[in-house]
């Protein structure tokens, strides 16, 4: 078994750090005080090193911030606690200008309407069978009719993160660039899942190819350029003053001066306002095209569209992470490429064939699986105890969304899904299950 502490992710091996569906599920586990099955596997992840702020970091919960109400029962370790079923709570959010939010009960989700954001973003919910339902492209408030009691607000991302740290949001999808540059280290964003395979771009340095940069390739031999003083300083242009400032301090000459600045970056050293820039890359076109280079080391963070929430929202309101697993659930069951998953439950029940017996009752679940069933002990009061019962089974990936129904509406208060390893598939596919 592995068990998370407050210092948990750290300690996870390092190829499942960056695994969204481990980090989520390890996330809501540890919010309800759960030890987590061991990982079988590693889970592919498009996201690569995120050198400035890793999403990873950002899942953290410390303890001292569970709501009683999901916390558990201390002395009952390891214990299932049901996370389900209850009517939805209501949060109080602090607005701008220092004015109270009106307390409201839907549940609220931030889309980009960026353009390179907007389409790509409405296919993946659309492939996620959560098609985002609006009269037209204008409408900026819209539903997903498969998820009850959610809102969605059509936003610039920025804002989509402004409003998830002021509370006027709970979920949101974004760009990690725009979440870190926004975000500014706010420890109520919780990344959810980094990796939603679009929106693909690097943050980085580029200098113009000629002059006095000729030979410089690097930003090591940027720094070293001697130049660069407290009165004729570097100047760096960019969108991302904080995220700019954070990699100029690590990495850069010391004499440096951010310009703020927005639009089309690339004219800046040719006109003369700024010496390199620091801006989203993602081909490098626009870069080539006008006669600048990127520089070796000069990466400050990948980047690539995530889904993100509020942390408060996460705690304090029950339905907002009911609605944010069934998001989170329907996302990876979809971008994992795998076409059987592992499906582990967890059931109350009076023995292992009671529970077998029930699950054999609903054969459109299992038609090609034997479910394993095993018992789950706790400690209570000095003695070990069977608390829940675990089931184990593997069902196509097109079946997968309602499978789990299935098994919640079967009573299951905590299901799991891992992909299975390619052989097992392979093997599964060989013998036609
Ligand atoms: N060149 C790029 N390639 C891939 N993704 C990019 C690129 N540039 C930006 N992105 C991603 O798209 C997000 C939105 O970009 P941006 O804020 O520039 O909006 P836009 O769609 O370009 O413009 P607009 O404000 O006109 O809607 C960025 O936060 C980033 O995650
Ligand atoms: O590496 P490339 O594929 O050539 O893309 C890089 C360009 O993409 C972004 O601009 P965008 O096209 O989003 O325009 P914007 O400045 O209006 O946001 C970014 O600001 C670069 O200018
Ligand atoms: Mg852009």
């Amino acid at each position: 078994m592995l068990s998370l502490d407050k210092s948990g992710i750290s300690q996870l091996p390092t190829h499942t750090q960056n695994s969204h569906s481990f980090l989520l599920s390890h996330l809501l586990l540890h919010s309800l005080k759960l030890q987590a099955p061991e990982a079988s596997h590693a889970v592919p992840t498009a996201s690569t090193s995120m050198p400035l702020v890793s999403p990873s970091q950002q899942l953290l919960l410390p303890s001292s911030d569970m709501p009683s109400s999901v916390s558990g029962n201390p002395s009952a370790s390891p214990r299932i606690v049901c996370c389900s079923g209850s009517s939805p709570s209501t949060v109080t959010a602090p607005g701008f200008n220092g004015r109270q939010d009106s307390e409201r009960r839907e549940i609220r989700l931030g889309l980009p309407s960026n353009r390179r954001m907007v389409d790509q973003t409405l296919s993946l919910l659309k492939d996620c069978r959560l098609p985002v339902e609006r009269d037209s492209p204008q409408q900026h408030v819209a539903t997903i009719p498969e998820l009850p009691n959610l809102q969605v607000f059509f936003q610039h991302s920025e804002e989509i993160v402004r409003n998830l740290s002021s509370g006027h949001l709970d979920i949101g999808i974004a760009g990690f660039d725009t979440v870190s540059e926004c975000g500014q280290g706010n420890e109520d964003l919780i990344i959810v899942h980094d990796a939603l395979g679009y929106g693909d771009c690097r943050l980085c340095l580029a200098i113009p190819k000629t002059g006095i940069y000729e030979k410089i390739n690097s930003v090591k031999e940027l720094a070293q350029m001697s130049q660069w003083t407290e009165v004729q300083p570097l100047r760096v242009a960019t969108g991302f003053e904080y995220l700019g400032k954070k990699f100029m301090q690590e990495n850069g000459p010391k004499p440096v001066s951010i310009l703020t600045a927005r639009g089309p970056l690339e004219a800046a050293p040719a006109i003369g306002t700024a010496d390199v820039i620091l801006n989203l890359v993602s081909c490098g076109t626009i870069l080539g095209d006008n006669n600048l280079k990127e520089l070796e080391g000069g990466t400050a963070l990948e980047s690539q569209a995530v889904l993100v929430a509020s942390r408060k929202s996460l705690i304090q309101r029950e339905d907002v992470r009911d609605t944010t697993r069934e998001i989170l659930e329907r996302l990876e069951a979809h971008l994992k490429a795998v076409s059987y998953m592992r499906v582990t439950a967890y059931m109350s029940g009076s023995s292992v064939e009671e529970i077998t017996e029930r699950i054999l009752s609903q054969p459109s679940l299992f038609d090609s699986q034997n479910p394993a069933v095993c018992q789950v002990f706790c400690q209570r009061d000095g003695k070990m105890v069977v608390d829940c019962y675990a089931i184990d089974i593997c069902v196509p990936e097109k079946a997968l969304y309602s499978s789990v129904q299935q098994l919640r509406a079967m009573g299951s208060s905590r299901v799991l899904i891992s992909p299975l390893t390619p052989r097992w598939q392979q093997l599964l596919a060989k013998l036609g299950l």
